[in-house]
């Protein structure tokens, strides 16, 4: 089975939360919350990634040291097996907004547990809120 590597942010903000996103209608797995992010293309970093997608997505800016490792989803999905690196992120340039049609969501970490997201996810929201 192919690993596809994408690559994940915490995006954390000044009270302490975190941005979920909704995936649209439409698409694999749509209605469940996730973390901003995307796959890695041949020849990217982990981070440039990140730079690429949060800037198309939410329209901020971001630099390599922004971003702090804090854990990692390793998942079998029925088709494919996903490797997720998850960063922690508090700093960036510009006001965060849906670009792609997707609803974002604050999620102070007592909360986080409420909101429906992909496998992969699930036992990474301990990690992050002992991290919080
Ligand atoms: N960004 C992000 N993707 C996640 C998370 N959890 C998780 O299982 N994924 C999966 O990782 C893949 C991310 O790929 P992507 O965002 O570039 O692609 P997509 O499915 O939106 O679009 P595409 O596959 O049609 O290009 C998807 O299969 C997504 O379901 C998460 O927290 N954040």
């Amino acid at each position: 089975m192919k690993t596809v590597l994408v690559a994940a942010v915490a995006l954390i903000d000044r009270d302490g939360r975190v941005l979920l996103a909704q995936r649209p209608p439409g698409k694999q797995m749509a209605g469940l919350w996730e973390f901003p992010g995307g796959k890695v293309e041949p020849g990217e970093t982990p981070e440039a990634a990140l730079i690429r997608e949060l800037h198309e997505e939410l329209g901020i800016e971001t630099w390599r040291s922004c971003f702090a490792p804090l854990t990692f989803a390793s998942h079998a999905y029925a088709d494919f097996h996903l490797l997720m690196p998850l960063f922690a992120c508090r700093k960036w340039e510009g006001i965060v907004q849906p670009r792609e049609g997707q609803t974002l969501r604050w999620v102070p970490p007592s909360e986080l547990s409420a909101y429906p997201m992909p496998d992969a996810d699930v036992p990474l929201i301990p990690a992050l809120r002992l991290w919080l």
